[in-house]
């Protein structure tokens, strides 16, 4: 019998009975099979149909006589977010007995959510619903803590423990039959129903009542119903129970005893265990699945043959003709190579082209995945990594001072990197290692994640734009906003995060890629003393076409992509319609939207690659290769280090550039910058370029951002020096160009969107910087991905700004209880706030006057404030969270 969730209930009186409906209940749980889903945890929703006669209740307006919903509410959220279960059917029905532990209830819908189940291809959500009343009890356990009333009396003690579970035993004959199939009905031929006979050949033979032996070593599996005496079923039970034959070993097979007891009907014809089912021969024959044989690598995929002088793309023939490029006085050497990659016809990565296993690197299915239940190798090797107290640093090169923070910048290494991703000799000749080896005949695209929350994150970020782009064979088409983001995992007090998202593509291997990026990490001083640390930049390889999988080194797509809005929501801005392959994945957005972090998600800001330079400030730069550490006893963050972000607060401790207050300087011909939707073109030649007379052998510079308003550059770090690259990191020991030199200087223009300057002049309390502090940057902040924005709020500027035509979201309002937003973080940002505007909450500081932000569409302020017909807020969109760290409090 299936049973509709929410469908009535008839009660003792005939009938039916009242409903309290509780839906979408959730919290971050750690139930599944899965290592990974234990560590991590992911959201889990339900909803809670209570079916009780609400009459003795109503009568008396008398709470006692009916449940507190809020009590429900609590005891599901305690069960969502309690003991793990590896199934969510247990956790279905661990509700259900905790709401039955109310006398008043006289039945219970529970739907369990599991909106973010591993499961390798897009989904909206996996649910289980089930129907529990006083005669079809809970086979579990409520938890010991209730919230609500005494444990009915025939309900599963609450005392219970999961594993002390025995079903409740009731008898047969009170149970409603579960399943009730048709008798079995052995096909009769046509000549029962015709009079003319038909041919004998054509009679079926009589079925003969097959005896199935069940193959060694099946011991005997109770079935479900049977366990009632006996203990319960242990993990490797069940897991037996799912993949073999319920046969005791030797017995007869008994069709109509499988009726009775509701298993899913098995015409007889299907068993013909002599010849069609010998799951052990098949297993220890390897006759069904001989990959080795099945596949033949050399047909299948050889890289040396995609390379023809047919195929769009000849890497070797390329990086020789760029080497002799190079030798040219005053061709950007990296612009060359990804100019002429552009010619090439994309050829977009083919999953399909990989799933064909290959010699050397066996498929494993899904399901068997998940069976082995193994920590991942990437888990591992976090584990193996982390758990030892002295671990090294992992950086493959020595520390290179963060040029973010003022030091000088290394020069990139591209010539080097270039021989070591293309040895000419050997690139497409050597064996690859596995699917991450594979150089793609074609460009693939990528999407990668950049992260940093030490030094000037923002500074650092810009600068890991234009260094990933450098390198040979990879293009940035398009960069995400900004977000600044609570801390996920790791240790507490961490700074906030600045998180982006770039799409590029790349003629690389997935792991040359990732090496590209650690590479990246390495020149900004990376280090890694204990896990999801805080850390100067973290550059992470989300999506490698729709390449799935994973080997010691590299996990594609990044294993922890599918629950992170700080990498779902800023790609999401840029790529609406993405879709995230492999376990957990799903359209971008959605997940953004349910991802347990989501609230840890502050604003988001546009310009934050063409806002001009920060400026140094005159106490220089400072550089921590090392994790924040609390001298201050305040936020845990190091003195020497401003431009960190505090945790969970709004942008502090950032005066205003420039005392005009939010007037944002927009190079570039005077246009405001709202997002570059479009592709980014960090290529191109700069309009006007100092090296084009080729007195600069790397004028290559990190280029201009094509923005509405022209060319943009992307600064790069100032330095005052060209110095080697750091040992690992491979390098020309060319002198890297003055980068300021490299940039087209734009004139400034002074802008400010409309709805910056509404609110930007009120009340611009703040503290100046420490004395010596580096100047901030100043991003300047406009709606989040147009295409979600009404229109005209931020339109291209000439002259005298325009007004918004219409309001984008509402003013934040002040954080609930008036909590301020140094009380929540239990701190002192070193600012007084304060700001009449009613609309505010006395946190807004200079940074709030210096740029628009906007909040996350979506997101819990959003939803629960009406739109307003006012400018843009100033206030940063930092919502309260669940607690500070993105976690259920
Ligand atoms: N897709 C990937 N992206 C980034 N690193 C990866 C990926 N797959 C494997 N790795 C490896 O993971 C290792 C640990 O990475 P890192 O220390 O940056 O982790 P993290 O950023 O702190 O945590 P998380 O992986 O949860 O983002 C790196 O050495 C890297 O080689
Ligand atoms: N907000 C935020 N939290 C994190 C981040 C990050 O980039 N942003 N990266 C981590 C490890 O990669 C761990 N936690």
């Amino acid at each position: 019998m299936t049973t509709a969730f929410g469908t009535g209930v008839t009660g003792p009186d005939g009938h039916q009975l009242d409903q309290i409906q509780l839906s979408g209940v959730s919290a971050r749980g750690y139930h599944g099979v899965l290592p990974s889903e234990r560590q991590t945890g992911q959201e889990f929703r339900a909803d809670v149909v209570l079916y009780m006669d609400a009459r003795p209740a109503a009568a008396g307006d008398d709470l006692a006589r009916t449940v507190s919903y809020a009590d429900v509410a609590a005891d599901v959220h305690d069960i969502l977010k309690g003991d793990p279960a590896d199934l969510i059917e247990t956790v279905a029905e661990r509700i259900a007995a905790a709401v039955l532990a109310r006398p008043q209830i006289e039945a219970v819908d529970v739907r369990v959510h599991k909106p973010h189940a591993p499961i390798p291809v897009p989904f909206a959500d996996v649910e289980v619903a089930i129907r529990r009343d006083r005669t079809r009890v809970p086979v579990v356990a409520a938890p010991a803590a209730l919230h609500g009333l005494e444990p009915a009396a025939d309900a599963v003690p609450a005392e219970l423990e999961p594993q002390d579970f025995e079903p409740v035993a009731r008898p047969v004959a009170e149970e409603p039959e579960p399943f009730r199939p048709e008798p079995y009905e052995p096909y009769q031929p046509v000549e029962q129903s015709a009079p003319v006979a038909q041919p004998a050949v054509e009679e079926p033979e009589p079925l003969p009542v097959p005896e199935l032996i069940a193959p060694e070593p099946l011991g005997v599996i109770p079935a479900a119903w049977e366990l009632q005496a006996e203990a319960p079923a242990q993990p490797e039970q069940r897991e037996n129970l799912a993949k073999e034959p319920v046969f005791q070993q030797g017995e007869q097979f008994q069709p109509e005893e499988q009726f009775q007891r509701g298993e899913p009907f098995q015409p007889q014809e299907q068993f013909e265990p002599e010849e069609q089912f010998q799951p052990q021969e098949q297993f220890q024959q390897g006759e069904a699945f001989q990959p080795q044989e099945q596949f033949q690598p050399q047909e299948q995929f050889t890289p040396q043959e995609q390379f023809t002088p047919e195929t769009a793309f000849e890497p070797v023939q390329q990086y020789e003709s760029l080497q002799g490029l190079d030798q040219r006085p005053g061709i950007d050497q990296r612009n060359s190579f990804d100019q002429q990659l552009q010619q090439f016809e994309p050829q977009q990565y083919d999953q399909a082209q990989y799933d064909q296993p290959q010699q050397g690197f066996e498929q494993q299915p899904f399901e068997q995945q998940r069976r082995d239940a193994q920590p991942n190798q990437y888990d591992q090797m976090f584990e193996q990594q982390y758990d030892q107290g002295d671990m090294e640093t992992t950086r493959v090169s020595a520390a290179v001072p963060d040029p973010a923070v003022g030091q000088p910048e290394p020069a990139f290494a591209q010539e080097q990197f270039a021989q070591e991703q293309y040895p000419q000799e050997q690139q497409y000749q050597a064996e690859p290692r596995d699917r991450f080896d594979e150089v793609p005949a074609g460009y693939v695209e990528v999407v990668v994640a950049i992260g940093a929350n030490l030094g000037d994150p923002q500074a650092t970020m810009r600068s890991a734009v234009a260094e990933l782009d450098r390198v040979p064979g990879v293009q940035i088409t398009d960069v995400s906003p900004l977000a600044r983001t609570a801390a996920v995992g790791g240790p507490e007090d961490q700074p906030d995060y600045l998180n982006a998202v770039l799409l590029a593509r790349t003629t690389l291997s997935a792991r040359a890629l990732l090496q590209a990026c650690l590479e990246v990490e390495n020149l900004h001083g990376r280090t890694r003393e204990e896990r999801w640390g805080a850390r100067t930049l973290d550059v992470d390889l989300i999506t490698y076409g729709t390449l799935t999988d994973s080997a010691e080194d590299i996990e594609i797509p990044h294993p922890r992509a599918h629950e992170r809005a700080f990498v779902l929501e800023p790609w999401s801005q840029i790529a609406p319609e993405a879709v995230l392959p492999g376990l957990g994945g799903g359209p971008v957005g959605q997940l953004a939207a349910t991802a347990p972090d989501r609230t840890g998600i502050r604003w988001l800001a546009l310009d934050w690659l063409t806002d001009p330079e920060p400026e140094q400030g005159s106490g220089g730069p400072t550089v921590s290769n090392q994790p924040a550490v609390a001298d201050d006893g305040q936020d845990g963050r190091s003195a020497e280090m401003p431009p960190a972000l505090p945790p969970s607060l709004p942008p502090s401790g950032r005066p205003k550039a420039s005392p005009g207050g939010p007037v944002v300087e927009v190079p570039g011909g005077g246009q405001p910058q709202a997002h570059h939707s479009g592709p980014v073109d960090l290529d191109g030649p700069p309009q006007q370029d100092p090296y084009a007379g080729g007195t600069h052998p790397q004028a290559y510079s990190s280029g201009p951002v094509q923005g509405p308003g022209g060319s943009v550059p992307i600064p790069h770090q100032a330095q005052a020096a060209p110095v080697a690259p750091p040992a690992g990191v491979p390098g020309t020991g060319s002198p890297v160009p003055p980068p300021e030199e490299a940039l087209v200087p734009a004139p400034p223009a002074p802008i400010a969107p409309r709805a910056v300057r509404d609110t930007a002049h009120e009340e611009p309390a703040h503290e100046p910087l420490p004395p010596g502090s580096p100047a901030p940057a100043k991003p300047v902040f406009a709606p989040v991905n147009p295409s979600r924005q009404q229109s005209g709020v931020f339109p291209p500027m000439n002259g005298a700004p325009q007004e918004p035509s219409s309001p984008v979201f509402a003013p934040v309002g002040p954080p609930p209880n008036g909590a301020s937003d140094a009380d929540r973080n239990g701190q002192s940002n070193g600012h007084s706030g304060g700001h009449s505007n009613g609309q505010l909450n006395g946190l807004r500081d200079a940074y709030d006057n210096d740029h628009t932000v906007i909040r996350v569409p979506g997101y819990a302020t959003e939803q629960s404030l009406p739109p307003s017909d006012g400018p843009i807020d100033s206030v940063p969109s930092w919502v309260p969270v669940r607690d500070e760290r993105g976690r259920d409090a």
